[in-house]
């Protein structure tokens, strides 16, 4: 059965650092004392400003680093004990520079750490192709060399190859920083499309808050001098920063962020005066009128008194049951009636959603 995101047995980490301490030279350390827990099949996020030590914590996973003090078990065995070639090609690895090699197709690339885990030539390019379409790249470009393909291809092609041995964790080096902020976002989405697909676990380095909370099931927030601040879910360090370090990380407007995580399920309904065009004759005069289709999925408003389909106002969110206190807000901020239309699964007027009820949940949420 599948775990949900975030909820793998905490008991049974893939990763586990126990008092990790490591010096470069004398004087202070890049990680200090480290203990932390990666939950199995959960994304885990790094997160810290510049030379606080995640990509070096991120290193000791795979004995690129090699610890001053301290054990990393991977699968419950110290790694100290393992040979690191062996190691390392049982995890994928991602860099923000995709590090492809310039003289191999991008076919070549994918294939390599299977080949190198004597995988035969035909088995690894069909794996390859299926690897291209999995991240979401035609076919067509299995034949280019890394030069011919644009920043955002080239890291779906690093996550390719990071696949390719099936390994089941992924090291994630900063990946989606070097390309534009749209790119980016496609990106991160189609990590979530895949981890929901592969539930492996992957640790992602970043020093930017938002994909932190937008990707990590948990996220460990570094401060300088290599010492872990805040290791919790998402929404928990958004409420509650466990220091003005953490809270000055994680920014101001953590409260609107926060709300993206707040399910909305108890807000209150109220009803809609409803009407399908063909009813408008019948409809109440001196109120806002929702317009819904034969379906019953709405289709508009009309202001009170203006009943002529020519007057319909389109547009403004919807907000679906069960979904974030965040949906609720934005579909009563963008609905012309000021009051946010709830939908239910099937995209059927379920009712309508009001700000102040938004806002006293958002309240009862920070007292309680
Ligand atoms: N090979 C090295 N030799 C000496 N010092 C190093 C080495 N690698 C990293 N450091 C130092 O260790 C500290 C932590 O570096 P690390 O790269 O782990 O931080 P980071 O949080 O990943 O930073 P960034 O976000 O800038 O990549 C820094 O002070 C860095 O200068």
């Amino acid at each position: 059965m599948e775990e949900p995101r975030g909820r793998s047995a905490a008991a049974d980490p893939m990763v586990s650092f126990r008092n990790v301490t490591k010096s470069y030279a004398a004087g202070n350390p890049a990680v200090d004392n480290l203990t932390l827990d990666l939950d199995r099949g959960a994304i885990t996020v790094f997160v810290g400003p510049s030379g606080c030590g995640k990509t070096t914590s991120l290193r000791m996973i795979n004995r690129m680093v090699e610890p001053t003090s301290g054990t990393v078990l991977v699968d419950g065995k110290d790694i100290a004990g393992q040979a690191p070639a062996k190691l390392r090609r049982s995890m994928g690895y991602v860099l923000q520079s995709a590090g492809l090699l310039p003289h191999r197709t991008v076919l070549d690339n994918i294939a390599t750490v299977p080949r190198l885990n004597g995988a035969s030539k035909r088995e690894t390019r069909v794996r390859a192709q299926e690897l291209l379409e999995t991240v979401g790249l035609p076919a067509a470009l299995g034949s280019r060399y890394p030069s011919q393909l644009s920043g955002g291809q080239q890291q779906r092609v690093g996550v390719a190859r990071a696949l390719a041995a099936d390994p089941p964790i992924l090291l994630m080096d900063e990946p989606f920083s070097a390309v534009d902020p749209v790119v980016r976002a496609e990106l991160q989405q189609e990590l979530l499309r895949l981890q929901q697909q592969l539930a492996k676990t992957i640790v992602f380095v970043t020093h930017d808050i938002d994909e932190a909370t937008l990707l990590g099931d948990k996220v460990a927030v570094f401060a300088t001098g290599g010492r872990l601040a805040q290791y919790a879910p998402p929404e928990e360090l958004l409420r509650a920063p466990v220091d003005d370090f953490v809270a000055g990380f994680v920014g101001r407007d953590r409260g609107f962020r926060s709300l993206s995580f707040r399910e909305a399920g108890e807000l209150p309904l109220h009803s809609a005066a409803t009407a399908t065009l063909a009813t408008l004759g019948d409809a109440p005069g001196g109120v806002w009128l929702l317009i819904v289709d034969d379906g019953g999925a709405p289709a508009g408003w009309l202001p009170p008194g203006e009943r002529s389909p020519d007057r319909l106002l389109v547009g403004g969110s919807l907000f679906t049951l069960g979904s974030s206190l965040r949906q609720a807000l934005d579909a009563t901020l963008s609905s012309p009636s000021g009051r946010g239309v709830a939908v239910d699964g099937q995209g059927r007027v379920a009712g309508l959603v009001d700000a102040e009820d938004v806002l006293k949940r958002l309240e009862a949420g920070r007292s309680g």
